[in-house]
């Protein structure tokens, strides 16, 4: 079945907005958004800050959806400027939730390891490359704090390493500590579509043997790794912080991201008092903080 899509661009301020209304008012069975790079942009999780540059608005419709009333919806919609720009174009059938998949790029973290969507070649097949499809769950490397935790892993020697990836979402960094050399790795998540991407990304890159995947609910009891890393919020690395101090082994190492810039000083806290704090990584008003387990 075909089907019709319009593209039109917003702000990080009324992007949001914009996507409700078409889905809302206009009758589009999804809408997706892609930022300055047409890199797809992911809702922020609770408590994040949007940090999109200008964004495109992509509204999908079925090939009967009437686009002179959307267009007539937008134009007298107080979100959008009289004079917007947008493009209607006519699309073959696929799946359209994944549409912005069209736009998932191969990327480099480091200097050794690419991600790279499982549909898309390699760029460089000899390098370290993750295939991933993170599916429903959060995690491309898009986004900062990803890409801060992935270019940690890829600046440590994982050779023959366990590693626990705390709150793992789609596995990128616990696939990516694998393919870098790791023996094992135990990945944790509340979400189970976070644990099904991850086991599917896992077997994608063949390394599912070496990944086992666990809610927090079922995590082995007193379980300590050479390394942990956890890209959560502040608000979780807060108050699980005795109990992710505790997943490193004495000498093992820790990296924490999903924490603003502004918040590094007052989350460090938390975890100085049994580690030795490396200095903050920022970028992008998102940081990593990391150390080492006395
Ligand atoms: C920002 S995503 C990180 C995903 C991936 N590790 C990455 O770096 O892109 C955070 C993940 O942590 C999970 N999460 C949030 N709170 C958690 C908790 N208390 N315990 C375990 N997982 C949690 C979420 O479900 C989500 O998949």
């Amino acid at each position: 079945m075909p089907w019709i899509q319009i593209k039109l661009n917003a702000t990080a301020e009324n992007a949001e907005a914009i996507g409700d209304m078409l889905m809302e008012e206009t009758g589009a069975l999804s809408a997706t958004f892609l930022d300055a790079q047409d890199t797809p942009v992911f809702e922020p999780m609770p408590g994040e800050t949007r940090l999109w540059g200008d964004t495109d608005v992509i509204g999908l419709y079925d090939a009967e959806a009437d686009m002179d009333f959307v267009l007539n919806m937008l134009k007298n919609s107080p979100l959008i400027a009289e004079d917007f720009a947008y493009k209607i174009e006519q699309l073959e059938d696929k799946d359209w939730e994944r549409e912005w998949m069209v736009n998932f790029h191969p990327m480099r973290f480091g200097r050794r390891l690419w991600i790279c969507p499982s549909w898309r070649e390699a760029p460089e097949p000899d390098a370290v490359n993750v295939l991933l499809d993170p599916g429903l769950a959060f995690g491309t490397g898009t986004h900062p704090t990803t890409s801060l935790c992935l270019e940690w892993l890829d600046g440590q020697d994982l050779t023959g390493q366990t590693i626990i990836d705390f709150g793992c979402g789609s596995g990128i960094l616990a696939i990516a500590a694998l393919k870098l050399g790791a023996k094992k790795v135990i990945g944790i998540d509340i979400d189970p579509q976070a644990i099904q991407a991850s086991r599917d990304n896992a077997e994608r890159n063949g390394v599912s043997d070496k990944l086992e995947l666990f809610l927090p609910k079922d995590q082995p009891n007193d379980v300590q790794a050479d390394v942990v890393v956890a890209n959560i919020l502040a608000g979780p690395l807060r108050e699980l912080s005795p109990v992710i101090k505790s997943l490193v082994k004495p000498g093992g190492k820790l990296a924490i991201s999903g924490v603003l810039e502004i918040q590094a000083e007052d989350v460090s806290t938390y975890y100085s008092d049994e580690l030795a704090l490396d200095p903050v990584v920022a970028r992008d008003e998102w940081c990593r903080i990391s150390g080492c387990k006395a």
